[in-house]
């Protein structure tokens, strides 16, 4: 599991490490690890660092100090340094080192930066770290700006600087690196976009703290984690022990969400998929997933809230191209009044956003927005949703008293009292119609396997990012990705669990 820490958190381990350790060391620490990626990469480009031109941002803090201490280290291998001095003070022990080493270094001018940043092969953004707050000041703001510009490679200290180190905020200009190299721990603004997309390659340089971290703030699955979690079938199971998802979806007018719905859950190892709706989309579901129970529900009957002809399940799946109508709010009734964990996605979140009291139940319940849907059920814009994504998904999980999946570029769950989950195995191909009702059946049918909606959430959308990842590139060796349909990813899944 790759786990991540707010600021607060990691200077709190900091402090409790530094005291055991004469003055300087961890900096000394950081300082090293960053020289050695910057001259691995410079190295890269030209087969050598001497003679290789490195422009060092540097704040006035620490974060700085790092980079001027780096710059030196670079310098003492013959690369030409020269440091932009962006705050009316600078670290001095930093600057006095990569003077010492023959870098060169001077205060902000707006002009001399441009040509330094313009001309350098590696820019090392030293601007602020862990100790930033709010949108970027001048004239850091602009140093972010003409980072974004170089041709060269942009290396992040600690954390991209405009990203808030604890939530992955970006408000105003922030650096965009091509690596971010991170010290003692990630910070959970790396993982979560926006930030996460500014990092770019994330490389952690242990100092030291791991003994010091607190219970993280956020983690990431890796694939063994997804591995060990999910619910394998043994020699003793049937389908019951596997699970039976039962899936509330589709309506007359949209017939294929339901489709992809019922395939996440085959495909992702449900014991039995029980398929409830009209009877167009059950007529669809039948011609595509034979191995799909159907039943054609009675409008009558879903009135008085029964669903007892579909038959038993351990979980429902609610909501995909369902509609918002009478008859689907009657179903999304019928489904939040068992007492089995359902997941409510789509249109289904939709119907709980005008009626919220739908999500007061004894059961556990899992809800799977993307920012739009967020948006309505949080009654906030959705700009500010996809600005701060971790912070509203677990505003959501208190609010609602439920679990949250915020679909996205990384999909954040959350749970209250649990640290927050990211999936970053997504690809951009991803990002295309249907894939989301693919989702909701692989993660009902982890919910109907046994696992919790957290474990759940995070499992299928570890697993439905492989697949859509196999699935562009044609296969588990495939190196080029191209474009796919939501089918495609559904069908990719059991090569992603035998990838794990
Ligand atoms: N502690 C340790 O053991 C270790 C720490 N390490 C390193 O220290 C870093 C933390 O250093 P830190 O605490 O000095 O804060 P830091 O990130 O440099 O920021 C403060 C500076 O930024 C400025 N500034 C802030 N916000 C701003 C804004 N919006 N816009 C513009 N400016 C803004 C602020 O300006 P001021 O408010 O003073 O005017 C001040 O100059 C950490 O990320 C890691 O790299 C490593 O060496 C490992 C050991
Ligand atoms: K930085």
């Amino acid at each position: 599991m790759r786990t991540a820490y707010t600021s607060d958190q990691i200077r709190a381990a900091e402090l409790a490490l530094m005291a055991t350790l004469p003055e300087g060391t961890l900096m000394g620490r950081a300082a090293a690890g960053l020289a050695v990626t910057c001259a691995g990469l410079l190295t890269g480009l030209h087969g050598r660092v001497y003679g290789s031109r490195v422009a060092v941002l540097a704040g006035g803090g620490d974060n700085g100090g790092d980079a001027l201490y780096a710059g030196a280290r670079l310098a003492r291998r013959g690369a030409r340094v020269e440091a932009v001095l962006a705050g009316s003070r600078a670290h001095e022990g930093g600057l006095a080192a990569l003077r010492a080493a023959g870098g060169r270094a001077a205060a902000f001018d707006e002009a001399r930066a441009r040509e330094t940043i313009g001309r350098a092969d590696l820019v090392l953004d030293g601007l602020v770290g862990i100790g930033g707050g709010g949108a970027l000041r001048e004239p850091y703001a602009t140093l972010a700006g003409l980072a974004g510009e170089t041709p060269g490679l942009v290396v992040a200290v600690d954390v991209p600087s405009g990203v808030d180190a604890s939530t992955g905020r970006v408000e105003g200009p922030a650096v965009r690196a091509h690596v971010t190299v991170t010290f003692g721990a990630y910070k959970t603004g790396l993982l979560v976009d926006p930030g996460a997309e500014r990092a770019g390659a994330v490389e952690l340089v242990d100092i030291g703290l791991g003994p010091h971290l607190p219970d993280p703030d956020a983690a990431a699955l890796t694939d063994e984690d997804v591995a060990d979690l999910l619910p394998r079938p043994g020699a003793e199971s049937d389908k019951y022990r596997r699970g039976v998802v039962g899936i509330a979806a589709g309506s007359d007018r949209y017939t294929g969400a339901a489709v992809l719905s019922v395939g996440g859950a085959v495909r992702a190892g449900a014991g039995m998929v029980r398929f409830a709706s009209a009877e167009e989309p059950v007529r669809h579901v039948r011609a595509r997933w034979p191995e799909a129970v159907t039943t054609v529900l009675d409008p009558s009957l879903v009135l008085k809230s029964s669903l007892d002809e579909v038959g038993r399940v351990q979980a429902w799946v609610l909501g995909p191209g369902l509609g918002t109508g009478p008859d689907a709010h009657a179903v999304a009734r019928a489904v939040l009044a068992t007492d089995v964990p359902v997941i409510v996605d789509a249109d289904g979140l939709s119907i709980v956003a005008r009626d919220r009291a739908l999500l007061r139940r004894a059961a556990p319940t899992l809800v799977t927005p993307h920012a739009g849907e967020l948006s309505r059920l949080l009654d906030v814009p959705r700009e500010r949703i996809e600005a701060r994504r971790l912070e509203h998904t677990r505003r959501a999980a208190a609010e609602l008293g439920v679990t949250v999946l915020l679909k996205g570029s990384t999909t954040v769950i959350a749970e209250e009292h649990r640290p927050a989950r990211v999936n970053t195995t997504g690809t951009p191909w991803l990002a295309t119609g249907g894939t989301g009702d693919v989702l909701s059946g692989i993660a009902g049918a982890l919910l109907a396997g046994g696992l919790t909606c957290y474990d759940a959430a995070s499992c299928a959308a570890h697993l439905h990012g492989l697949a859509a990842r196999i699935a562009a590139r044609g296969g588990a060796g495939g190196r080029s990705e191209a474009p796919i349909a939501a089918l495609d990813v559904a069908q990719a899944l059991p090569e992603a669990v035998r990838a794990l």
